[in-house]
């Protein structure tokens, strides 16, 4: 590899779970100023659904798919940027920027740090800002109870304040004021503004400063993560016991037969009722009887949000995949309810 090209900047977009950053990559990605950028997205589960959910499918989108749900895996990071880098050496893709869309409960500061550690990264990329989308709706209770949703907002160089056309009236000053509090530096915008507006200006504040008690103190992962330590390059990875992702898990549905919307919305409403607090996230891409095109649906705790048809069906069989994210409500109880209210069988075998 050659050092040909400037360094290429690497926008980081982080948010909670369900706060919107796939929505707002896509839009980025159709703006004329996004044309040339790569992107890698990093998700967590057996069944991965965010890069079905992006319009572009090619050789610059690269999934990393970790099975680990509160980090994007630096080894993982590195390698796939590596390779990107190679490609464009050989002249097989181009690039101008890379944006990396993190999982919705990783921290983004370890992803940072390898950026400006790494011997060979460092001297293809360079750190482009971090962009934090924070949920109107649902983002005051993240902060009051999850950890991660502090440090993404902590982390950002602007925030993009999402479904402030969902919000109850009154909430969106009190939560700009809390935003500010966290994070005084960092620009503030709303996903209503042109993409132009959320890029304007954009860039990284300053080099991410370590923190104190050593640069990975705030990290924590629970019992599934399973990081390649050998790609670290000199940083250690900590795991903390007991620490707050503990307990978040995932699991996913897949169904074979068709299914009718109308009990569907029903079973889904009743269970994000009963369950909101403790399902932070559901999404799925859904066959439904009487569709040609696949639905996809977005629950994020209480909230429902309106389904939307896809263009394109996923590769591989045309099934129903629905994943969960959750705690403190059991698996099989989300898989009995299901299959009771609708009847219908699951495939085991998820693809
Ligand atoms: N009304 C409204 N809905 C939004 C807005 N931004 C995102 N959504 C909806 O919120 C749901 C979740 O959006 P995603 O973009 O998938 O969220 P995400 O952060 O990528 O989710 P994870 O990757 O699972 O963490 C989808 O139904 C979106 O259409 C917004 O500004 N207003």
């Amino acid at each position: 590899m050659s050092g040909a090209h400037p360094l290429t900047p690497v926008i980081l977009l982080t948010g909670f779970l369900g706060s919107g950053k796939t929505t707002l990559l896509q839009r980025l990605l159709d703006d004329p100023s996004m044309a040339g950028a790569a992107v890698l997205i990093n998700e967590f589960g057996e069944v991965a659904l965010d890069h079905h959910l992006l319009d572009r499918i090619d050789d610059t989108v690269v999934l990393l798919k970790s099975g680990c749900i509160c980090c994007t895996v630096r080894g993982e990071v590195a390698d796939a940027l590596l390779n990107l880098e190679s490609l464009r050496a050989r002249a097989e893709i181009a690039f101008d920027r890379v944006v990396i869309e993190t999982t919705g409960l990783a921290d983004p500061y370890p992803v940072l740090q390898t950026l400006t550690a790494h011997p060979v990264l460092r001297s293809h990329f360079a750190h482009g800002g971090v962009l934090t989308t924070v949920d109107a709706v649902n983002a005051g209770r993240q902060v009051d109870h999850r950890a991660e949703a502090v440090r993404q907002i902590a982390a950002a160089d602007r925030i993009v304040l999402t479904k402030t056309d969902l919000a109850p009236p009154g909430t969106e000053a009190a939560l700009r004021d809390r935003l500010g509090r966290i994070n005084p530096t960092a620009g503030l915008v709303t996903s209503a503004d042109p993409v132009p507006a959320i890029l304007a200006d954009f860039g990284p504040a300053l080099l991410p400063a370590p923190r104190e008690g050593g640069h990975d103190a705030a990290h924590v992962c629970d019992a599934t993560c399973n990081h390649d330590h050998g790609h670290d390059h000199g940083h250690h990875h900590h795991h903390h016991p007991g620490a707050d992702t503990l307990g978040v898990t995932s699991f996913s549905l897949v169904i074979a037969d068709a299914i009718d919307w109308t009990m569907f919305g029903t079973w889904l409403t009743l269970l994000l009722h009963k369950y909101g607090d403790k399902i932070f996230r559901v999404k799925g891409i859904l066959v439904i009887e009487g569709e040609d095109r696949p639905v996809a649906i977005h629950g994020v705790q209480h909230l429902i949000h309106a389904p939307t048809h896809l263009d394109h069906w996923p590769e591989g069989p045309r099934q129903s995949r629905l994943v969960f994210i959750l705690e403190g409500v059991s698996p099989d109880l989300i898989r009995r309810s299901f299959a009771a209210f609708t009847g219908l069988q699951e495939v085991r075998t998820a693809a």
